[in-house]
């Protein structure tokens, strides 16, 4: 069976499903909410989809769209180096207009405002490429230029150097990581709203030496109360069910969305990541 996409040819996303199930028959598709839909309901094996990235942190849609599941989690994962050109229909273009995905346009923020013109969102970056029209600039992999008829008009365009892509296989199938450790996403919903009930949820985990890394709240939609999203590191079968027991126990609802295994992010710029505005409260 297939394994869907962030379509056409040329994604960041292509380039993930090609390392994560190689030689496997490869749907591009438009959107991850309508991979992860194909896969709860069966009519794919499996979808690629972007997780987190050094720049912008989670994929909110991602982990939004697997909120909506009751079947599919993420079962595998890697980490893609991203770096961005910028394409026209010819050498010459006079700029009117940049496209590309939201998260390209992000990382490459400081090339698109030296442009001085309107950006517009396509559904990835590769499609920017391929709808091309004149006057436009696509802001895509270098991989775009082998495979659409564009000119290369700058090369490197993101903001700094470094930015990493983590990507996830979804799927219905409950495999568990090879690796001694792993990350586990949970979706927990306290059972009550009230003060303390964060604590008394997230203080167990500690005692069990497991190290929450990220924590992200989603709104509960039709209600005043969040779903938190914690991405626990340093798990293995025993310390999951560990935890997951004592989430169990402070929690109205509670999910695996999914176990992560690619090493972790390295902070691309040291310590010249943290924001001025966050500078050293002691010296
Ligand atoms: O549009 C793409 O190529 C994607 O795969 C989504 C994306 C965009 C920018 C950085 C990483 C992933």
């Amino acid at each position: 069976m297939a394994i869907g996409y962030l379509g056409p040819e040329g994604t960041f996303t292509h380039a993930a499903a090609r390392e994560l199930r190689p030689g496997a028959d490869l749907v591009a598709l438009t959107t991850q909410a309508q991979a992860i839909a194909l896969v709860e309901d069966g009519s794919i094996e499996g979808a690629v989809v972007p997780v987190d990235n050094t720049v912008n942190g989670v994929v909110l849609p991602t982990w939004d769209a697997l909120l909506g599941t009751t079947a599919s989690r993420i079962v595998a994962d890697t980490l893609v180096p991203v770096t961005f050109n910028a394409y026209a229909l010819t050498g010459d273009v006079v700029p009117e207009v940049v496209v590309s995905h939201p998260h390209a346009l992000a990382q490459c923020a400081r090339y698109v405002s030296s442009l001085g013109v309107p950006s517009r969102a396509a559904s990835s970056t590769a499609e920017a490429c391929a709808s091309l029209a004149p006057g436009e600039v696509a802001i895509a992999a270098p991989v775009c230029a082998e495979l659409y008829p564009v000119a290369t008009i700058a090369t490197k365009v993101e903001d700094g150097a470094g930015a990493i892509t983590q990507f996830g296989v979804v799927s219905r199938d409950d495999v568990r990581p090879t690796t001694d450790r792993w990350t586990t996403v949970f979706a927990a919903l306290p059972e009550r709203n009230a003060p303390g009930s964060l604590a008394a949820l997230l203080t167990p985990l500690a005692s069990l030496g497991c190290n929450l890394e990220n924590i992200v709240a989603r709104p509960l939609r039709g209600s005043v109360d969040y779903v938190f999203l914690l991405f626990v590191t340093d798990l293995d079968q025993d310390r999951e069910a560990s935890a997951l027991d004592s989430l169990r126990a402070q929690c109205s609802g509670l999910s695996v969305l999914g176990r992560l295994a690619a090493a972790k992010h390295s902070r691309p710029d040291g310590a010249s990541g943290i924001p001025a505005r966050l500078a050293p409260v002691r010296s």
